[in-house]
């Protein structure tokens, strides 16, 4: 559905160059449903820009939806639907009035755009909301109606930049089942720019972690997380006898990546649960006492930790804040 070889933009504003995507291949098959994960300016929204013809590469090639990039951008827009992050509904029109038009706008007949506009409304849960203008809309009302304005004319390919930005929790989880469900359905492909790592593990069937313009990985969540060399567990000790405790815990079978930031102790082993009985042992004889103790299986931003030194978690914005400051 989408093959991209040395995909590039380079950007050029007085007299400085900065290279936003640095010639990326990738893939994605038919139905598949692909996360494109990384931190703010990694590069993701020029990408998607590119890949929905809204910006010309400055290199490479694609075809995207069985569609040249470069010699076919009217077939390429024809046949995809395209979430942005801003949105793009009206903000005096009503919600029917505004799905109804870009039904319209894709050649369906009236009957058809409203019947599929009815459809949509149901599906993303704004049934009621027809006559309600864009503006009086919650964040989370309007991002789906901006989700019900991309696939009003049934692409096979969706793009989704950050769609869940700015919602809350509860909102956030509708999305992910009416998208899961757009794949189920309809057999959708839907490629996703995301900087929520739980997103990206829950609903993605392949992630690409990009950074700095390029992709640094790519794999299953399951495969990513595999990368990353066991599990971490976290002990909180007397901040006088953190130094000895993480000598303790370095010297624990495959113990590796120990570190100590005050009371806190932080290290891996192959296995957590196997690890754990030796250390309250080792601790304890040494009359440690330990405050708390935790162990956690890998997760992407250890992944992400580990391929690019930055936690992915520093970019994230929270989502409560945003939700408020979305809806005011
Ligand atoms: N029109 C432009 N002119 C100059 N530089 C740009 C332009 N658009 C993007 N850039 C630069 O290209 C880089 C990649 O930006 P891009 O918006 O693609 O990142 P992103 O991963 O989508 O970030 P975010 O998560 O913040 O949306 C950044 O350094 C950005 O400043």
């Amino acid at each position: 559905m989408i093959t991209v070889r040395g995909l590039a933009r380079r950007f050029t504003l007085r007299g400085r160059s900065v290279d936003a995507v640095k010639g990326i291949d990738f893939d994605v098959a038919d139905g598949e449903l692909v996360g494109f994960l990384g931190p703010n300016g990694a590069g993701k929204t020029t990408t998607l820009r590119m890949l929905t013809t809204l910006l010309r590469p400055t290199g490479g090639s694609g075809t995207v939806a069985g569609c040249d990039l470069l010699t076919d951008p009217q077939g390429v827009r024809r046949r995809i639907g395209f979430v942005a992050q801003g949105g793009s509904s009206w903000p005096e029109s009503k919600v029917a009035e505004e799905i109804e038009l870009q039904a319209r706008l894709y050649g369906l007949s009236r009957t058809e755009a409203r019947r599929r506009g009815a459809a949509l409304a149901e599906r993303l849960d704004l049934a009621g909301l027809d006559q309600r203008p864009a503006k009086t809309l919650s964040g989370g009302q309007r991002r789906r109606l901006d989700i019900a304005l991309g696939l009003v004319h049934d692409p096979a390919l969706v793009f989704l930049d950050e769609p869940t930005t700015g919602l809350d929790p509860q909102s956030r989880a509708n999305l992910w089942d009416h998208v899961r469900r757009m794949r189920a359905e309809q057999g959708t492909t839907v490629f996703l720019t995301t900087h929520y790592l739980d997103e990206a593990d829950a609903l993605c069937d392949r992630i690409l972690v990009t950074d700095h313009g390029t992709i640094v990985a790519e794999g299953t969540p399951d495969e990513l997380k595999a990368r990353v060399a066991g599990d971490a567990i976290t002990v909180e000790v007397a901040a006088d006898r953190s130094a000895e405790a993480a000598e303790l815990a370095g010297r624990l079978p495959g113990a590796h990546e120990v570190t100590v930031v005050a009371e806190t102790v932080r290290f891996r082993v192959p296995r957590g649960d196997a690890a754990l009985p030796d250390l309250l042992r080792t601790l304890d004889g040494r009359g440690i006492t330990m405050a708390s103790v935790k162990v956690s299986r890998p997760t992407l931003d250890d992944v992400f930790l580990g391929l690019t030194g930055r936690s992915l978690r520093d970019t994230e914005p929270a989502p409560e804040a945003m939700e408020a400051a979305g809806a005011a």
